[in-house]
């Protein structure tokens, strides 16, 4: 527990960036030092910031203007795992290293009272590990691919899914100008809800999910009902993390510094290779990519990293540690931070915005020759 009025607090971000770190960077420093007086220092590129010392004081000045920017002013990384630390030896061979040691000096050094960890799913392992360190820590929720348990939401995913959204309405009109089946690629991990709302906000006529295993047939059967109807094109949404049918998801690389190290990516252009050959239609492939992570966060996003931030400010103000800042049927609660280490949050094979699709005729790959099309 803070021991004393005026608390010293840090800040770091964690994982892949995402639109609203910014909100919550903002939000945290103006509430601790003006509702507690806090000290609130700002932590450069998540956990690697914090075992290297790099940091330094957030103002009202330094924070100022930036609720509306993507990004995050922190800086983050998505590599650097504290208890696996890479250390470069007088070999020049990198060598990894458990260097938690190291986290815990830097916060007695910095006279930290306790630490907001910004981050997902991976991140909150690491502060999780933190906190049971002894060092106080909140977690705020953070994530465009909206994986996280213990949330109903994490910012940064409305942006993507607004994002993906008018992908697909600028895809809808090449498609249909030049009758090809156009094919979007989006993010998510293992977790399609990018795909699913995106692709549903976007009219997609397929939606291929992680959750849901497709069949070639009936993507080809809807696609060709769609011609045969005189719609002669036809758009796809299919999530990085979409498993073939063969088995397996799509891998562009492995990069072995990360703790996971498949880096997904290169359905989209498999999925459109299948359609040419086994429709004789024309497809075209386009991989969103990081512009779903980049720039100004919607409304919405602003919103709840707002309150998550307030409240993350409220909590390590406070004492109240161990947990994470939840949004919980539309308002915000603590939970304790190991609930986000179960696993991933999916989505439901049978969540009701499927079900609602379906009844549109929205396609997922899984009705071969039961009226898919
Ligand atoms: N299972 C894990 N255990 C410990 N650290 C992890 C784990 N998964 C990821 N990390 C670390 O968390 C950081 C961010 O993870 P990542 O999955 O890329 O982002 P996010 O926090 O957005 O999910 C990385 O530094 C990575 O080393
Ligand atoms: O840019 P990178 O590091 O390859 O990461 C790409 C991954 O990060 C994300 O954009 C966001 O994931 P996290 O929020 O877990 O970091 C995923 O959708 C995507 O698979
Ligand atoms: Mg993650």
């Amino acid at each position: 527990m803070p021991s004393h009025m005026h608390p010293r607090i840090g800040i770091l971000t964690g994982g892949g960036d995402c639109p609203g770190l910014n909100a919550v960077i903002r939000a945290v420093t103006l509430t601790a030092r003006r509702q507690y007086g806090a000290t609130v220092l700002g932590i450069e590129d998540g956990f690697e910031g914090l075992i290297e010392g790099r940091g330094s004081e957030l103002t009202e000045e330094r924070v100022a203007g930036i609720l509306q920017d993507g990004g995050t002013i922190l800086g983050s990384s998505n590599k650097g795992d504290p208890w696996r630390y890479p250390v470069v030896g007088q070999d020049g061979k990198t060598d990894w290293q458990d260097c938690s040691g190291r986290l815990l000096a830097q916060v007695q050094h910095w006279q930290l009272d306790g630490v907001v960890v910004v981050g997902g799913d991976g991140t909150m392992q690491m502060a999780d590990r933190l906190q049971r360190l002894g060092v106080e820590v909140v977690g705020v929720p953070k994530t465009i691919d909206n994986d996280l348990l213990a949330t109903d939401q994490t910012f940064g995913f409305d942006t993507a899914t607004a994002v993906v959204s008018e992908a697909l309405d600028r895809l809808t009109t090449t498609a249909s100008s030049h009758h090809r089946v156009m094919v979007l690629e989006v993010m998510g991990r293992t977790a399609g809800w990018i795909a699913l709302m995106g692709g549903v906000a976007g009219g997609a006529d397929v939606i291929l999910l992680p959750e849901i295993p497709f069949q070639w047939q009936a993507v080809f059967d809807k696609v060709k009902a769609r011609a045969a109807m005189g719609m002669r094109y036809s758009i796809i949404c299919v999530a990085e993390g979409a498993q073939l049918p063969t088995g397996g998801e799509v891998v562009q690389r492995m990069d072995r510094r990360r703790t996971d190290p498949k880096r997904l990516g290169g359905i989209g252009a498999v999925v459109a290779e299948h359609i040419e050959a086994g429709t004789g239609l024309e497809a075209r492939v386009t991989v969103l990519g990081h512009l779903q992570r980049g720039g100004s966060p919607t409304a919405f996003d602003r919103i709840l990293a707002t309150r998550l931030g307030s409240h993350a400010a409220d909590c390590i103000c406070r004492g109240e540690s161990g947990v994470l800042v939840a949004y919980h049927q539309m308002g915000t609660c603590t939970v304790p931070l190991s609930a986000t280490l179960a696993g991933r949050r999916n989505v439901p094979a049978d969540h009701d915005l499927i079900q609602a699709a379906r009844a549109l005729g929205t396609c997922f790959g899984d009705e071969a020759g039961s009226g898919c099309a």
